[in-house]
């Protein structure tokens, strides 16, 4: 059987050991190259324990990435957003597709580049291009077509995912929407910082990059793109003791005589056909065990009954920061850019286990 030769650039990474550990057990793919530099000459076998002839697949530096990427049909960016940018032209130039798990090419405008990502953007017309690689709520047809997707961030996943069937539904009044979320610490990468570090993170709960993290303009164009107006909104990141998983509790108002019953049948209604994600009884049902290690988004709805604080709503929801928010994705959206079913090679992803 003729498999698809993909790579894996930045295989060194936390998102990049998970999609090799993903693509290992796909069955359609035959991973042709990984790059990265601290591991190079080593082989896939021996740092992460995979047998068989991808065991024997050795790391290749990364400035050789480019040159290496010509022999795969799909590509996955696993790297720093100005590597992404670097490496990007020349791979579609060479023919090969892209699904760059990075925030180099989320964002439509270019002017949010040096505020959020302090570079400024010089391929705007790459950015035109570039589909934006959430399948429950970007058609799957411009993905399956594109040559370049940008992978969304993990927070802007969630938070997306969370309320976009109840502004699609018109059923959230115009205010401002609050989103606070936690997520684990592989969420920053494997590159060490003081931050970051054992001691300071252990037994600590933190916001950080408050009114500046740079999944808030990303949540604002996903939202725009499907309430077909600005929505307007406060994201604010916290940092958990945590490995992984990323739980987003977000905070808005039912329009003027929409009901909390409307609001569950917009949840339903857009998510059935969406294998990964699942609408559960309630807000409180939502948790990091039950997606961790796993593709899948979970959502809960809460809407005031006491009467205290009439037209509140809450919706929870959770997903694996490095799964669902990265290779996971990732991987979704290859089997889509490849025609194959949505969740090859990830549905049997083993969860969490207590
Ligand atoms: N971690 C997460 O939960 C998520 C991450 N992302 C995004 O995915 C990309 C990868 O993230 P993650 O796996 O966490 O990153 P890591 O820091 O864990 O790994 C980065 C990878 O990129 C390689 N690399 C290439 N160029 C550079 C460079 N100039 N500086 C540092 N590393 C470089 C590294 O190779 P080596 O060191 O071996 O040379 C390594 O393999 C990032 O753009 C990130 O923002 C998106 C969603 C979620
Ligand atoms: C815990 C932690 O630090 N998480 C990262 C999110 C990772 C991500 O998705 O970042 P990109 O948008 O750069 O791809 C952060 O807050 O920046």
């Amino acid at each position: 059987m003729h498999k698809a030769a993909i790579g894996i650039i930045g295989a060194s990474g936390y998102s990049g050991v998970e999609a090799t550990h993903i693509l290992a057990a796909h069955g359609q793919v035959e991973l042709r190259l990984v790059t990265s530099d601290r591991w190079k000459g080593e082989t896939v076998g021996r740092r992460l324990g995979i047998m068989g002839p991808l065991g024997q697949l050795r790391y290749a530096p990364l400035d050789q990435s480019a040159e290496l990427a010509r022999e795969c049909e799909v590509v996955l960016l696993a790297t720093p957003a100005e590597s992404s940018l670097q490496l990007v032209p020349g791979l579609l130039e060479a023919g090969v597709r892209v699904i760059d798990l990075s925030g180099a090419f989320r964002l439509q405008d270019t002017a949010a580049y040096p505020a959020f990502y302090n570079f400024t953007h010089g391929s705007p017309a790459l950015l035109a291009e570039a589909v934006y690689g959430l399948p429950e709520l970007v058609s799957r047809e411009r993905i399956a077509r594109a040559r370049l997707v940008s992978n969304p961030g993990c927070y802007a996943t969630a938070c997306a995912l969370s309320v976009a069937p109840l502004l699609r539904a018109g059923l959230l009044d115009e205010g401002s929407l609050i989103f606070d979320a936690a997520s684990g610490t592989t969420g920053a990468g494997r590159k060490g910082s003081e931050d970051m570090s054992f001691s300071e993170v252990d037994e600590d709960f933190r916001a950080y990059r408050v009114l500046r993290h740079q999944h808030t303009p990303e949540i604002a164009q996903t939202l725009a793109g499907v309430a077909g107006r600005q929505v307007p909104l406060t994201f604010t990141a916290h940092l958990l003791p945590l490995k992984r998983g990323i739980l987003v509790t977000a905070y808005a108002r039912l329009a003027k005589g929409a009901t909390a019953a409307e609001a569950r049948a917009a949840l339903e209604k857009d998510y059935a056909d969406c294998p990964f994600l699942s609408v559960e009884s309630s807000a409180d049902a939502v948790g990091l065990k039950a997606v961790v290690g796993t593709n899948r988004c979970t959502v809960g709805l809460a809407v005031d009954a006491t009467g205290h604080d009439p037209g509140r709503v809450v919706v929870t929801a959770a997903i694996d920061n490095l799964v669902k928010g990265a290779a996971g994705q990732a991987v979704q959206n290859l089997n889509l850019m490849k025609g194959w079913e949505e969740t090859l090679g990830l549905s049997t992803l083993r969860g969490f286990t207590p």
